[in-house]
């Protein structure tokens, strides 16, 4: 691994980066636009200071929002000639045409883009996490006079942090990013604004499906606005096709209130739809390279008294089965709380079996 790394840009993706590679054992430096995030990031682990006296940085990562990533980039390469330099943006194309115009040529081969597909709905370094990047795609952006060894250590860096290396190039990410990131954003928010409309009284009836579907709405409008706009005729195009997905949907409920009569379609229409987006769903690799097939959930009703969760899980490892995902499904007032515990397939049976016969009410997720 280089080593010392410096990390441009300390907010929640900069900070994680710093404090996966910290842990990791390589010497951080930090260095954000605002003085007092870099002093927050210090406080937290994510890295240290630079100084004067400080060792040149083998490797830059800039981490700072996309529409500052070329300018910021092109600065890291003129200060420090030997360094390779990469950025984090969640859009390639933008970017790598930025530096195009910016970037003295000769320093272009020592730029590679990359995307840790890893994140939260909220923002800062102070909910960075050395663990966000654990078991997720991380996508290395080489362009065509991108040196090897660029690629090289960029890969080994994604698997030093716990994801999963993927090269692509800028077009193709932007493309894949599009449909499952952007769009995904642009439709929670969508789905979001609908809320607040309804009293407070119906909005206590939120359940399960409600929550999964608007986790992302809570995200950062500036960053948002950034990586949209940089991404725009991709995620257009995506949208379109939603557009008139939506008017069928539309048209078909308007058919079905006034009749109830078949022949119409209109059942028809709606039940692709449900069956369609079944498909789609199942085609969401559950961990990388594996299919959603792979991994069983099982619920477990976990009992609303302290230590009780932590007895689930010590009790999972005891009957020797990995815990591949965990999701806390809980709720003031209720007595219990619902542990979603994911497993590898084959271990469902004995999983559920062992976990009922030590006292666990156990069902199917
Ligand atoms: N949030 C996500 O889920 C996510 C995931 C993957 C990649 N990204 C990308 O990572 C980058 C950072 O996103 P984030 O979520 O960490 O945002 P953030 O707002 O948490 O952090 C951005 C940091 O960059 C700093 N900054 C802004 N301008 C700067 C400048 N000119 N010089 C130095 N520092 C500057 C800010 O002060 C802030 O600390 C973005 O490009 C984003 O597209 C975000
Ligand atoms: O989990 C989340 O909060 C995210 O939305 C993270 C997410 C994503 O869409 O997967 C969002 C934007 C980033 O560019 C990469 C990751």
């Amino acid at each position: 691994m280089p080593s010392p790394v410096r990390i441009i840009g300390t907010g929640l993706i900069g900070g994680s980066l710093g404090m996966a590679l910290r842990r990791a054992g390589v010497d951080v430096q930090v260095e954000d636009v605002s003085p007092g995030t870099a002093a927050l990031a210090v406080e937290l682990g994510v890295g240290e200071l630079p100084t004067t006296g400080s060792r040149s940085p083998e490797l830059v990562l800039v981490a700072a929002p996309p529409d500052v990533a070329a300018s910021l980039v092109d600065r890291a390469l003129r200060r420090w000639p030997d360094a390779l330099v990469a950025d984090v943006a969640s859009v390639k194309t933008t970017v790598l045409e930025g530096l195009r115009l910016l970037a003295r040529e000769e320093d272009l081969p020592r730029y590679i883009g990359g995307h840790p597909m890893a994140g939260r709905e909220v923002s800062g370094v102070i909910a960075a996490r050395a663990d966000l990047f654990q078991g997720r795609p991380f996508v290395v952006v080489p362009h065509e006079s991108t040196l090897p060894d660029a690629v090289t250590v960029l890969k080994g860096l994604a698997t030093e942090i716990g994801s999963v290396p993927i090269t692509m190039d800028a077009g193709a990410h932007d493309t894949a990013v599009a449909h499952v990131s952007h769009v995904p954003q642009v439709l929670s928010s969508l789905l979001a604004t609908t809320l607040l409309e309804p009293s407070e009284q119906a909005l206590g009836l939120a359940g399960q499906g409600l929550r999964d579907t608007t986790r992302i709405a809570d995200s950062d409008p500036r960053l948002w606005v950034e990586i949209l706009g940089a991404n725009a005729a991709a995620v257009g195009e995506v949208l379109t096709a939603v557009a008139a997905r939506l008017e069928q949907v539309r048209e078909a409920l308007t058919t079905l209130q006034g009749d109830p009569d078949p022949g119409t379609g209109s059942r028809r229409a709606l039940a692709d739809l449900i069956a369609e987006g079944n498909r789609g769903v199942r085609r969401i690799p559950g961990k990388h390279g594996g299919g959603t097939d792979a991994f069983s959930t099982i619920v477990v009703l976990v009992p609303d008294r302290p230590g009780e969760l932590a007895r689930l899980l010590t009790e999972i490892g005891q009957i020797g089965v990995n815990l591949e995902d965990l999701r806390l499904e809980h709720e003031l007032g209720r007595e219990v709380g619902l542990a979603h515990v994911a497993i590898d397939a084959t271990r469902e049976d004995l999983l559920t079996r062992e976990l009922t016969a030590r006292g666990w009410r156990v069902a199917e997720a």
